[in-house]
C-alpha cells in the first residue's frame, strides 16, 4: 500500500511517499522544503499549497493520505478520519494556531481529488493523562497535555521491541527533543503523565521557554500584553532568548564559551530532571530521547549520566513521524484500527 504523508512544521513542509505493509513503512520518495514565518494560517496554507498540490500529481497513485494533526483539542491517541469539522477547527484555529493546522485541509483536498480518504494519526493534542496528572495546584488552571505525540508513541512502540516486551505492558519515560521539548510516561500503552511542551510547563527547549517563576510571567504580561508575553515565552524564549540561536547546531559549534556550555548544561539537567520526576510516577523499564536534538551528543551524554543509574537510556535520533502517519494510515486501510472521527471522541476543551 502506498500512503502520501504531510507534515507540515514551524520552518519546513515534509512530504513523503512511503509503502507500508505488515512489517512496516519505508520511503519512496521524500521532499522537505523551508519556509519563513507567514504572517497568518491562511497566508502559510496559499504558500504550501502549491509544493503539495504538484507532489501529489507526481507521485500519484496513493492509497491513502495521511496527514500530522494540528491543534484538534484534547482527543484520545490514534488515527482519525480528515472531515470538514477537522478541518473547519485547524483552519479557525479553535485550539490554537500552528503550522501543523494545515495537515488536515491540504490532506482533504487531496482526498477529494485522487478519491483516497485521509487520515490524522496521533495529533499534538493527544491527552491521556491520569486524572491525578490534572492537577496543578492553582484552581481553574488544570495541567495540559500538548507534545509529540507522534513520535513518541512510534519510539516507545520502538523501545518496547528492544526491551523484548509489548508497548502495551512497559512502563518507559521519554523525551522528544525537537523544535518543542516533549516528556512523557507511558503506563499501559498510554501518554499518563506530560507536559504542555507548546507553553508553559517542562524543560526549555530551543525558542520556547518551558516552566518559568509564575512572577515573570504576571511582570511580562502586564508590561507588553497578552500576544506579546506569549510570543516571548512561546518564540523567543529558550536558546533563542538566552543565546541568540534557536539552532541547536549552532549552539554545539560555540560549547567552548562558557556561557553557552553554561546554558546547554541547564537544558540538559532540566530535562533529566523533568524524566526523573515523571519516573515518581511509576519506576520505568526505560528512558528513551529522540527527536533532532538527541543528535547533540554533549547534552544525550549529560542526560544519560544523570538518568542511567535509574534505568537504562535508549537513544533514538531524528524523528519517525513518516512513517508513523502512513502506519496509522496503514493500520485503518487494513481494518486493524477503527479510525475515530474527532466530533464523537472529544473530551474536553483546551485553551490555546
Ligand atoms: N545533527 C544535529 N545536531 C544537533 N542538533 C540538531 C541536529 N539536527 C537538528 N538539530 C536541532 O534540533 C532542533 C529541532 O530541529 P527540527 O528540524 O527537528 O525542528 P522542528 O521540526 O521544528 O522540531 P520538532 O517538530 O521536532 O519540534 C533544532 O534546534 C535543530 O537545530
Ligand atoms: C507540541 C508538539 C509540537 C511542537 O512542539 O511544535
Amino acid at each position: 500500500m502506498r500512503v502520501f504523508a504531510i507534515n507540515p512544521g514551524s520552518t519546513s513542509t515534509k512530504l513523503a511517499l512511503l509503502e507500508v505493509d505488515a512489517d512496516g513503512a519505508r520511503l519512496l520518495r521524500e521532499e522537505i522544503a523551508r519556509h519563513a514565518p507567514a504572517p497568518s494560517l491562511a497566508a502559510d496554507l496559499e504558500r504550501r499549497r502549491g509544493q503539495v498540490l504538484s507532489l501529489a500529481e507526481a507521485w500519484a497513485p496513493f492509497d491513502a493520505l495521511a496527514a500530522r494533526g494540528g491543534l484538534l483539542g484534547p482527543l484520545p491517541a490514534g488515527v482519525y478520519v480528515v472531515d470538514e469539522v477537522m478541518v473547519r477547527a485547524c483552519l479557525e484555529a479553535v485550539h490554537g494556531a500552528h503550522p501543523a493546522n494545515l495537515a488536515a485541509p491540504l490532506a482533504l483536498e487531496l482526498a477529494r481529488r485522487y478519491g483516497v480518504p485521509a487520515f490524522v494519526v496521533d495529533p499534538p493534542t493527544v491527552d491521556e493523562l491520569e486524572e491525578v496528572n490534572r492537577i496543578s495546584g492553582a484552581p481553574g488552571v488544570p495541567r495540559r497535555s500538548r507534545v509529540h505525540a507522534l513520535n513518541l508513541r512510534y519510539t516507545a512502540r520502538k523501545v518496547a521491541d528492544e526491551l523484548g516486551t509489548r508497548f502495551e505492558e512497559v512502563p518507559l519515560v521519554g523525551a522528544h527533543l525537537g523544535g518543542g521539548t516533549s516528556v512523557v510516561r507511558f503506563a499501559r500503552g498510554r501518554m499518563v503523565d506530560t507536559n504542555d511542551a507548546l507553553l508553559g510547563e517542562g524543560p526549555f527547549s530551543p525558542n520556547r521557554a518551558g516552566t518559568v517563576p509564575v512572577y515573570g510571567v504576571i511582570e511580562k504580561t502586564a508590561r507588553d500584553g497578552r500576544q506579546a508575553a506569549r510570543n516571548f515565552f512561546g518564540r523567543a524564549s529558550g536558546f533563542k532568548g538566552l543565546l541568540g540561536t534557536d539552532d541547536l547546531r549552532r549552539v554545539e559549534a560555540r560549547l567552548d564559551e562558557p556561557q553557552v556550555r553554561l546554558t546547554t548544561d541547564a537544558y540538559a539537567l532540566q530535562v533529566a530532571k523533568y524524566m526523573l520526576g515523571l519516573a515518581a510516577g511509576e519506576r520505568p523499564q526505560a528512558f528513551f530521547l529522540t527527536g533532532a536534538g538527541a543528535r547533540f551528543g554533549y547534552v544525550v551524554r549529560q542526560i544519560e549520566a544523570r538518568l542511567s543509574w535509574a534505568a537504562p537510556v535508549h537513544v533514538h535520533p531524528g524523528e519517525f513521524e513518516m512513517q508513523a502517519l502512513a502506519t496509522g494510515a496503514w493500520r485503518a486501510l487494513t481494518g486493524q484500527e477503527n479510525p475515530k472521527r474527532m466530533d464523537e471522541v472529544r473530551h474536553g476543551s483546551a485553551g490555546l
